[in-house]
């Protein structure tokens, strides 16, 4: 529930509702005291707002959260922007200051932290964009540490394209061979550090569709080629994938046994209902809530593989894959 204020505007927008302070409050109040939650979901990434925000009865999103068991984190990057001499790509600002922003988010609450940068296919990617990606991360998760935040390194390989699954393995392993090299150079700790990576799939716009299975031995293929099993974590993105679509795949990963825990980190592929549902109405808030416990439960299941399908709504099963998108 970390979506800076541009992203958290176009899921406001997507049901009518203004981008303001109060719709923002509104929403994350429905997200953060939905009671059972810290059942099946450990943890919240917020952005900087949330994590001085309260509740309209004065209560910090902060207590609500540790109340549920749910550890909060704090998203600390500054966005994209236009990488110059790349192709049209981008890079991820906000190092600058880094360690005193890290030492203020850990006394306010925060235990972990987290830092998205994407690497687009269909623009190359350059060998330029993946290096700039790749010590982006690292220098984030060194200083992350250092400050007593665990670092969640989130390289996105974004979605758009219409190549192959195998395209976009070779990629995601390129990428993730440069984040491990920089993340040594930076004496990272590997036993401290979470992984958000993108499930391997075929492009967005690629006819040669793949079920369930083969992405998730693809996703595993490439886990097991390019991470340490010392990481004790991967989170996944959803990306824009359905929601049935994201709880799936997981489900398919956690089938066989592997060396980390294989688990989620997804933003829209939890709350598309959710947002569908609630609709920005206070009369809906309860059944809003009952949606999000739903997909919680949902992804709970599959990150022991143990979920099905069955009775999944037409809603759930909408992807959101949204051509171009920029955060
Ligand atoms: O905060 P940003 O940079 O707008 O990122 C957008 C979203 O990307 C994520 O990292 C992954 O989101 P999705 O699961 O929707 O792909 C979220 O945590 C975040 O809200």
């Amino acid at each position: 529930m970390d979506e800076s204020n541009a992203t958290c505007g176009k899921r406001l927008a997507s049901i009518g509702l203004e981008n303001n302070e109060v719709n923002r409050q509104a929403y994350r109040q429905l997200l953060c005291t939905t009671p059972g939650l810290g059942q099946y979901i450990s943890g919240a990434i917020l952005f900087e707002e949330t994590l001085y925000q309260s509740t309209t009865d004065g209560k910090r999103f902060v207590d609500c959260l540790e109340e549920e068991d749910i550890v909060p984190g704090i998203k600390v990057d500054k966005g994209l922007v236009p990488l110059p001499g790349s192709n049209n790509e981008s890079w991820c600002q906000g190092l600058d200051g880094l360690a005193q922003r890290s030492a203020e988010y850990y006394k306010q609450g925060a235990r972990f932290a987290k830092w998205r940068t994407v690497i687009s296919i269909p623009n190359g990617p350059s060998e330029l964009a993946i290096q700039e990606a790749a010590w982006g991360l690292a220098r984030y998760a060194g200083i992350s540490q250092d400050n007593g935040l665990v670092p969640i390194v989130e390289p996105e390989v974004l979605l758009d394209g219409d190549h192959g699954i195998d395209r976009t393995l070779e990629v995601a392993e390129k990428v993730w061979n440069e984040v491990f090299y920089f993340l040594a150079k930076n004496n990272v700790i590997y036993e401290g550090i979470l992984l958000k990576p993108s499930m391997v799939t075929p492009g967005a716009e690629c006819k040669d569709k793949k079920p369930s299975e083969v992405i998730a031995e693809y996703t595993l293929r490439l886990l097991k080629r390019r991470v340490p099993p010392s990481v004790p974590g991967i989170m996944f993105l959803s990306g824009g994938q359905s929601e049935v679509e994201a709880t799936l795949n997981l489900n398919a990963m956690n089938q066989n046994p592997n060396p980390w825990h294989v688990s989620f980190s997804y933003a829209r592929a939890l709350q598309n209902s959710v947002l569908k549902t609630w609709q920005g109405r206070p009369e809906n808030v309860q059944e809003a809530k009952l949606a999000l416990l739903a997909r919680a439960k949902a992804n709970s299941l599959a990150q022991l593989g143990k979920y099905s399908a069955d009775g999944e709504s037409d809603e759930a099963k909408k992807g959101m894959f949204v051509k171009g998108y920029v955060y």
